[in-house]
C-alpha cells in the first residue's frame, strides 16, 4: 500500500483515542488554533512580522478568500482504498505534492530555527526549502537532513560573487534545485514591522548564510566577528538588485547545472518569459501577499499561467495553502506541487521540530482523506473537472 494512504486514518484514530478525556496539552489540529496560540507565543514584533502582509493586507486576505470560491465536487463508486500522493519533479519522486515554503528569519519564532523545521520536513519526506535569509547557514542545515530531498531558495545577491558562491554552496551541500525569488528585490510596505519597528535583520537575525560565506566575508573590511554592525550594513546594501532584467538569467546558468525554478511570478506573460529563457520550473506566488498589496491572488493567477505553460515545465504555487481541500484545489487548477508557509512557522512557535512536523502530517492526512472523499485517487487524475467556482 502507498505510504500516504495511511496518514488519513493514522490522525482519525488518534483524534478519535483522545476525544472521551481530552488532554489540555495536546497540539492543535485547526489551522486558526495554531496561529492563536503563536500569537500567545510571540512578541508582538516576531508574531506580526510572520502574519502580517503589505499595506493593507489586501491581497493577502484575497488569497484565502479565492480558495473558498473554488468548490470541489465530489465524485462516487471510483475505487479509492489505494491512493497515489506521490509526484515526479525533475527525475525525483516525492511523497507528495507538498513542500516547505523557503522561510527565512526561523530564530525570531523558536530558538532552533530552520534546524528544527529542516528535521521535521526531513522525517515526513517533505523537500524543505532553504532560504538564503536563513539565521543556519544552508550547510547546517543540510548537515540535520541526511539524505532527505532539499532545494534551495536564492535571493539574487547585488555581488555577482555572492550570488556565484550561493550556489556553488547550495550545490556542494546537496540541494537538488535553485528557486530564485524574483518579487522581493526589497522589502515590502509592511506595517505591522513598521508600527512595531520591528526589523530581524537589523539585529542581524536572518543573515546567517550570509556571515559564513567567503566571497561576502572578503568584501568586508574587517570581519564580521570584529565588527557586526558593518557586515549588517553591507547586507542591507547588496541584499537585493532592483536591477535584474530577463538577460541576467543567462548568469545563473552558467554558474549551476540543477534545476531553476523563478518563485513569484503572477504574469502570464512573464511565464512565457520564463520559458523562453530555458527555466525549469515556475512558483505562481504573491509572497504570502507580502509584497505587492493588491496584486491577484495567487490561486487566480495559477490557471491563467497554467494556461500558457501547457505542461511544458512544472508549475508549483504557494499563498494560502492552510488545508488538504486547498491543497487539492491547487493541484486541479495546475499545480504540480504546493507550498506550505505560514501553517509551518505556527508550528514551530508553538512547539519547535515536534509542532512543525504536526502541521505537516495533518495537512498531508486531511488531503489524502480529501482525495478520497472527493473521488479521486492519485494526483495525476485531478483536473479543473473536479472543482466549480462559485463567484
Ligand atoms: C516569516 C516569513 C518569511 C519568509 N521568508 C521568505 C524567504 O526568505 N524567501 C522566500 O522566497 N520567501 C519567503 N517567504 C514567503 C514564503 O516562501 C511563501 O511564499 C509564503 O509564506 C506563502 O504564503 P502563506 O504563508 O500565506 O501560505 C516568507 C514568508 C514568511 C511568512
Ligand atoms: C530585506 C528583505 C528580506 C526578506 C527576507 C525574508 C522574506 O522574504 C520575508 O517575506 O520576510
Amino acid at each position: 500500500m502507498n505510504r500516504m494512504s495511511n496518514f488519513g486514518n493514522q490522525v482519525q484514530f488518534k483524534v478519535y483515542q483522545t476525544m472521551p478525556n481530552p488532554d489540555p496539552d495536546r497540539l492543535p489540529v485547526k489551522y486558526e488554533e495554531w496561529e492563536a496560540l503563536a500569537r500567545e507565543k510571540l512578541e508582538d514584533g516576531p508574531f506580526y512580522y510572520v502574519a502580517g502582509g503589505a499595506g493593507g493586507e489586501e491581497t493577502m486576505d484575497a488569497n484565502l478568500r479565492t480558495f473558498n470560491e473554488w468548490k470541489i465536487v465530489p465524485r462516487m463508486l471510483r475505487d479509492v482504498e489505494n491512493r497515489d500522493l506521490s509526484v515526479e519533479l525533475f527525475g525525483q519522486t516525492y511523497v507528495a505534492p507538498l513542500m516547505h515554503a523557503p522561510i527565512g528569519v526561523q530564530s525570531i519564532i523558536h530558538p532552533d530555527g530552520e534546524l528544527a523545521s529542516a528535521k521535521a520536513s526531513a522525517d515526513m519526506g517533505v523537500p524543505y526549502i532553504t532560504s538564503s535569509a536563513s539565521t543556519k547557514s544552508m550547510e547546517e542545515i543540510a548537515d540535520v537532513m541526511g539524505g532527505a530531498p532539499r532545494w534551495f531558495q536564492l535571493y539574487w545577491n547585488k555581488d555577482p560573487e555572492v550570488t556565484a558562491s550561493f550556489l556553488k554552496r547550495a550545490e556542494a551541500s546537496g540541494y537538488s534545485a535553485i528557486v530564485v525569488t524574483l518579487d522581493t528585490p526589497m522589502m515590502a510596505w509592511r506595517e505591522y514591522d513598521l508600527k512595531n519597528v520591528y526589523l530581524p535583520f537589523l539585529i542581524g537575525e536572518g543573515v546567517g548564510n550570509y556571515l559564513t560565506d567567503p566571497a561576502f566575508r572578503s568584501q568586508l573590511p574587517v570581519s564580521p566577528e570584529e565588527d557586526p554592525t558593518a557586515a549588517i550594513m553591507h547586507w542591507t546594501h547588496t541584499f537585493g538588485n532592483p536591477g535584474l532584467t530577463w538577460s541576467d538569467l543567462s548568469f545563473l546558468r552558467k554558474h549551476t547545472s540543477l534545476p531553476i525554478l523563478l518563485k513569484g511570478i503572477l504574469h502570464p506573460e512573464d511565464a512565457q518569459l520564463a520559458m523562453e529563457h530555458g527555466v525549469d520550473g515556475i512558483v505562481v506566488s504573491n509572497h504570502g501577499g507580502r509584497q505587492v498589496d493588491g496584486a491577484i491572488s495567487a490561486l487566480d493567477a495559477l490557471p491563467l499561467i497554467c494556461d500558457v505553460v501547457q505542461d511544458e515545465i512544472p508549475v508549483l504555487m504557494d499563498s494560502g495553502i492552510r488545508r488538504g481541500s486547498d491543497v487539492v484545489k491547487a493541484l486541479a487548477l495546475g499545480a504540480r506541487a504546493v507550498l506550505v508557509g505560514r501553517p509551518c512557522m505556527y508550528g514551530l512557535a508553538v512547539a519547535g521540530e515536534q509542532g512543525v512536523h504536526e502541521v505537516l502530517r495533518n495537512l498531508l492526512a486531511d488531503a489524502d482523506l480529501t482525495m478520497a472523499l472527493a473521488g479521486q485517487k492519485s494526483i495525476a487524475d485531478l483536473n479543473r473537472s473536479v472543482l466549480m467556482k462559485i463567484d
